[in-house]
């Protein structure tokens, strides 16, 4: 099956996110699409998908245009989108989530499962509700129900944005046997190495434009991100600024505990320090941050601010003594997604100031976009109008406002685009120098190494070792974290 796009176009309130556009998208091939954020690829990714209608241009299946008006019709001509925000249903089981919409039932369908999760080697429990999954697993069954449709077309929107490298290059194992059985793939990725070598072909997009199209053969990822951006970029993660000695302990945490998920963890993190957590997907360490920002309640254990307790429980007694959070999530728990990107920005500092003048709320959301460098429809446009990696800005923005004292940060880069990303890595590094205490997570093993002062490891729920600044190398601490 041949799927085509053919002069696709997409404009919101007069402003073009997508020029006419045309791809091909033949079986077999893995076809790469990139670009800055906000360059258009989910916009793309979504007409394809039947998510977004274009304005004009049409999609074409082996050379018969067809009508998409809906997801449900692009499943029913075998097309299929795994987005980063989970589409999954998540009261329903993964087994109904991956069967959601086909007909059978009962014990066909769990062979069915079986048989599906040996093939991808995807390990999920068939009988667990869907939304207590991790979001990395949630894609997984995303990717089983598009298989279990029949899928012809996957499109895949950033799938290895929160996979540690080993599952990343299983996941991308994985769409190399699905287009050798003949399966065509988007791949849509802000890691350019993996496009490369995934590829057959890759797409450059640049405001909303095709600026090229061709085989992935003979390209480099310098290459490519010039094309992407067209002019230069800093892409270099800056030197952390030195810790002053003497410098006092700001958060502190003593033995914190969450069932098998977190284990007596103890830490301490000090005034102008950036300390990263590293380890394997389940090792603890999204539970380990949620736990110290009160967003789920710990079993045993203590968290101090500049030595003092909370007062309140959960993040209100957090909060009130300077702690901010960028979680995983920025969908479910960084932004009000229907409410405007203003008022996003102005959240975390509401307590303090009750009543807001709009005005005053628009001048300071337009301070900070511009020093986290959102770029997309206007602020006053509801947060869910911005693309994934200007979201990703906006939950930043929001903490700069209240200049908080300690910042725990989930992911903090997860679908930032390489500027984009090593402008939020200059964030963080501006906030230690201003004399925040920074504890950061990220399952990128080079980005903490990167950013951080000092690497903590995590693995089953406990701290297995630390290693300070330019003492290990990746290997280092993915042997520490239990990588086989
Ligand atoms: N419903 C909408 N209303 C207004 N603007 C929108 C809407 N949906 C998308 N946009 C705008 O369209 C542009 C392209 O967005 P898109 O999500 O396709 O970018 P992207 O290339 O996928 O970016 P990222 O790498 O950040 O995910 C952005 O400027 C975005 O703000």
């Amino acid at each position: 099956m041949d799927v085509a796009l053919e002069r696709v176009r997409k404009s919101y309130g007069g402003v073009t996110v997508l020029h006419e556009t045309s791809l091909d998208l033949p079986s077999g091939r893995v076809h790469g699409v990139v670009g800055e954020n906000g360059a258009g690829k989910s916009t793309l990714a979504r007409i394809l998908c039947g998510a977004v209608r274009p304005d004009s241009g049409r999609v074409t299946v082996d050379g018969e245009p067809v009508r998409i008006a809906a997801p449900r019709d692009a499943l029913r001509h075998g097309i299929a989108l795994v987005t980063q925000e989970s589409a999954i249903v998540p009261a329903l089981s993964v087994l109904d989530n991956v069967f959601l919409g086909t007909r059978g039932r009962g014990s066909g369908r769990r062979s069915r499962f079986a048989a599906l999760a040996a093939r991808t080697g995807f390990e999920l429990p068939p009988g667990a509700r869907a939304g207590e999954l991790p979001l990395a697993r949630r894609q997984q069954v995303e990717i089983l129900r598009a298989l279990a449709h029949g899928a012809r077309l996957i499109a895949l929107d950033e799938p290895t944005a929160l996979l540690p490298k080993a599952d990343a290059a299983a996941l991308l194992g994985l769409v190399r046997d699905l287009a050798a059985e003949g399966t065509a793939i988007v791949l849509v990725s802000h890691r350019l190495d993996e496009v490369l070598a995934t590829c057959d072909t890759v797409t450059v997009l640049r405001d909303g434009r095709r600026v090229s199209s061709g085989p992935a053969a003979g390209l480099t990822p310098d290459g490519l991100l010039r094309e992407m951006v067209g002019r230069p970029v800093e892409t270099l993660y800056p030197d952390p600024p030195p810790v002053p000695d003497g410098a006092p302990v700001v958060l502190a945490a003593r033995d914190v505990s969450r069932g098998r998920a977190v284990r007596g963890v103890s830490l301490d993190v000090r005034a102008g320090e950036i300390v990263g957590l590293a380890g394997l997907a389940g090792s603890g360490r999204t539970e380990t941050l949620r736990l110290l920002f009160g967003a789920d309640r710990m079993d045993g254990g203590e968290v101090t601010v500049a030595g003092r307790r909370p007062r309140a429980r959960g993040p209100a007694g957090t909060t009130a003594l300077g702690m901010a959070f960028v979680p995983e999530s920025r969908a479910e728990q960084g932004l009000v997604l229907v409410r405007p990107t203003a008022e996003n920005l102005g959240l975390a500092a509401l307590p303090a100031r009750r009543l807001v003048r709009r005005s005053t709320e628009l001048r300071s959301a337009a301070a900070t976009a511009a020093e986290v460098g959102i770029r997309g429809a206007g602020l006053d446009r509801p947060a869910w109008t911005l693309s994934g990696g200007n979201q990703q800005k906006a939950v930043f923005g929001k903490w700069l406002v209240r200049r908080p004292r300690v910042l725990l940060a989930d992911e903090p880069t997860r679908g930032a685009d390489v500027a984009a990303k090593a402008r939020i890595h200059r964030l963080i590094t501006g906030l230690a120098a201003e004399g925040v205490a920074v504890l950061a997570a990220s399952s990128e093993v080079e980005e903490v190494l990167g950013l951080a002062h000092r690497v903590l490891v995590m693995r089953d729920g406990r701290i297995a070792g630390e290693f300070p600044r330019g003492a290990a190398g990746p290997e280092d601490v993915l042997a520490l974290a239990g990588l086989r």
